[in-house]
């Protein structure tokens, strides 16, 4: 450190701005001043000084005030273009570059109009269109009184939408020259199917082409529909297959039976024919009446399993106890589930096919979404949920269940459980407070909405796990319940993951699964996910338990986080993101 005793103290005169013809007078100026007065304390050897005056004698500093001088005296000095023809040159090679394009000649080269258009064929119109590997995305149909063949519908985003020169209504006259008179449509489509390259239509245009003005709509398909096993489906090829659970944005509804949509994961691609929401009603109604009548068979399974007796944690976890976890497998099908909830049996009211959805983003001030975990007994629904509440206490926590049982002694009322007596559980049932519930020896166990919006009222995430029957309760605004499918994976998987994990049933302790156990399993993840899959917002496979543990925390992070597709009616518009 040099030192500069006995220098003057700054004195304002000296602390003028940079300029270009004196870059002394700048920063460096005002640094060399500063150091000089900073000399003085630290010969006074003031606390804290070596400190600042170490770092302003930094050669880093030193070379950035240089760099800010230079830019200073660079602001002051007048930009010139480096040529005086920048501008002229660059007019001309725009100039030069259309040329080129223009000149080019682009492939495939459409044929040239016919001249002798006879002056009675003054209204029609010429439209040629070039084949590519897409479909033209039209279909037609005869007309039922006149023979003649009109454009039925135009498919969004395929290639005659795109052209903007075919209309739903136009009449076909000649297709390449040919005249379709008196042909039947598929004749015609025969005619299209063997040419190549361009295809030239003559059409009479529709006297007011259709306009779509209808809202894109978002909706999420509660069953799956198949055009090639639909018989009365107008164009099998143009229709859209979809499963359940799909997100299919509607882009037409002009047709009161056939509405045109594509599937969200998938927009890029043209349209295709769907069954509209009534047309699908119909169809649903036909094939419920057709069916048999069977009594539910339920998602009983014999395998029943451990309690969780909280290994030593501080905190206590609710929701775990046996009874409450054994009522739930044996008495899903109570008498009161089934003749109130609806969600029994197959002859419950049917649902619509189809949900309107939007794009739903929590807002940090909001309280959190339930997240509902469901799946096979002994998949591992309870584990993950353990495990992912004891990572984090104070942000996880299942909701107290209630039960009629009477309280012992070592348990505390709101802890274990909420203890009500047999009137008090019913009424909540009859009111619909009531998520799940049923029936362990002889006494009621369930967990209520109230429950649940204790949990979300202190801020923290509730997680529980229900039987796939239970969402649609569940499934209302106040609770935006994100549901997770637990799903096994493949057998020769669970065989050696689950080696040694042990199952409590109410006979055996530290029982083993056996094979039959694992095939019974796979096969009810099978049914729950075709009948259910609609509600799930999210598949975890638990093969690996740390893997699937680091699934479930980052599901639960994405649903509370990220926008997800939620049923309309669970947002007002203000709230839904775009
Ligand atoms: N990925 C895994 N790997 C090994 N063992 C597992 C795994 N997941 C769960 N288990 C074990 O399998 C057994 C059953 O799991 P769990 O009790 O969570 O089943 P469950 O799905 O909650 O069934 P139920 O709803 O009938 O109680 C437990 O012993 C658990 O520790």
């Amino acid at each position: 450190i040099q030192s500069d005793k006995g220098a003057d103290p700054l004195d304002k005169k000296n602390m003028k701005p940079s300029t270009a013809t004196n870059p002394e007078n700048g920063f460096s100026q005002i640094l060399r001043l500063v150091l000089r007065e900073l000399n003085l304390f630290y010969s006074r050897d003031v606390n804290g000084v070596c400190l600042l005056y170490d770092l302003l004698h930094s050669p880093w500093l030193r070379a950035l005030l240089k760099v800010y001088d230079c830019l200073q005296e660079f602001k002051e000095k007048k930009l010139v273009p480096a040529t005086t023809h920048a501008q002229a040159l660059s007019c001309e090679a725009l100039l030069s570059a259309h040329d080129t394009v223009a000149q080019k000649d682009f492939e495939p080269l459409l044929p040239p109009l016919p001249d002798n258009i006879p002056e009675s064929e003054e209204a029609m119109r010429i439209v040629c269109l070039v084949k590519n590997q897409q479909p033209l995305g039209a279909t037609i149909k005869r007309h039922e009184m006149t023979g003649d063949i009109l454009v039925a519908r135009v498919i969004h985003g395929g290639l005659a939408e795109r052209s903007g020169l075919l209309y739903a209504g136009d009449k076909l006259v000649e297709v390449n020259g040919v005249s379709v008179e008196g042909l039947d449509p598929e004749q015609v489509i025969h005619i299209l199917a063997m040419s190549r390259g361009t295809i030239m239509f003559k059409v009479v245009p529709v006297s007011a082409p259709p306009v779509n003005s209808q809202k894109m709509v978002y909706v999420r398909a509660m069953m799956e529909y198949w055009p090639q096993e639909d018989p009365t489906i107008p164009c099998m090829d143009a229709g859209l297959p979809f499963q359940k659970g799909d997100i299919l944005q509607i882009v037409d509804q002009n047709d009161t039976l056939w509405w045109q949509a594509r599937k969200i994961s998938d927009l890029g691609t043209c349209a295709g024919l769907i069954p509209s929401n009534h047309l699908l009603k119909r169809k649903q109604r036909e094939f419920w009446w057709s069916q048999p009548y069977q009594p539910h068979t339920g998602l009983q399974s014999t395998i029943y399993k451990e309690e969780f007796v909280g290994s030593g944690q501080k905190f206590f976890i609710a929701g775990f106890r046996r009874s409450m976890r054994l009522c739930r497998r044996k008495s899903h099908l109570g008498p009161l589930r089934a003749g109130l909830c609806g969600a029994g049996g197959p002859r419950s009211a049917l649902g619509a096919p189809y949900e309107e959805v939007v794009r739903f983003q929590r807002r940090p001030s909001d309280r959190h979404r339930l997240v509902v975990l469901v799946g096979p007994s002994g998949v591992g629904v309870n584990e993950l949920r353990r495990q992912l509440i004891e990572l984090n206490p104070k942000h996880f926590q299942s909701a107290v269940p209630h039960t009629t049982r009477s309280k012992k002694s070592y348990e505390m009322d709101g802890r274990e459980y909420h203890y009500v007596s047999k009137e008090t559980f019913e009424s909540l049932v009859y009111s619909h407070r009531m998520l799940e519930y049923g029936e362990y020896k002889g006494h009621l166990y369930g967990t209520s909405v109230d429950a649940v919006q204790t949990v979300l009222d202190e801020g923290k995430i509730c997680v529980m796990d229900l039987e796939p029957q239970g969402i649609q309760v569940a499934r209302t605004q106040e609770l935006k319940p994100y549901v997770i499918f637990i799903k096994p994976s493949n057998m020769s998987c669970m065989k050696q993951s689950r080696k040694n994990a042990k199952i409590i049933t109410d006979y055996f302790v530290d029982m083993k699964f056996k094979d039959e156990d694992l095939q019974e399993m796979e096969d009810l993840a099978q049914k729950m996910e075709a009948q259910f899959r609609q509600f799930f917002d999210h598949v975890i496979v638990n093969d690996n338990l740390q893997d699937a543990c680091a699934q479930l925390l980052s599901a639960v992070r994405k649903a509370q986080e990220e926008p997800q597709w939620v049923p309309a009616t669970w947002v007002s518009l203000d709230t839904a993101s775009g």
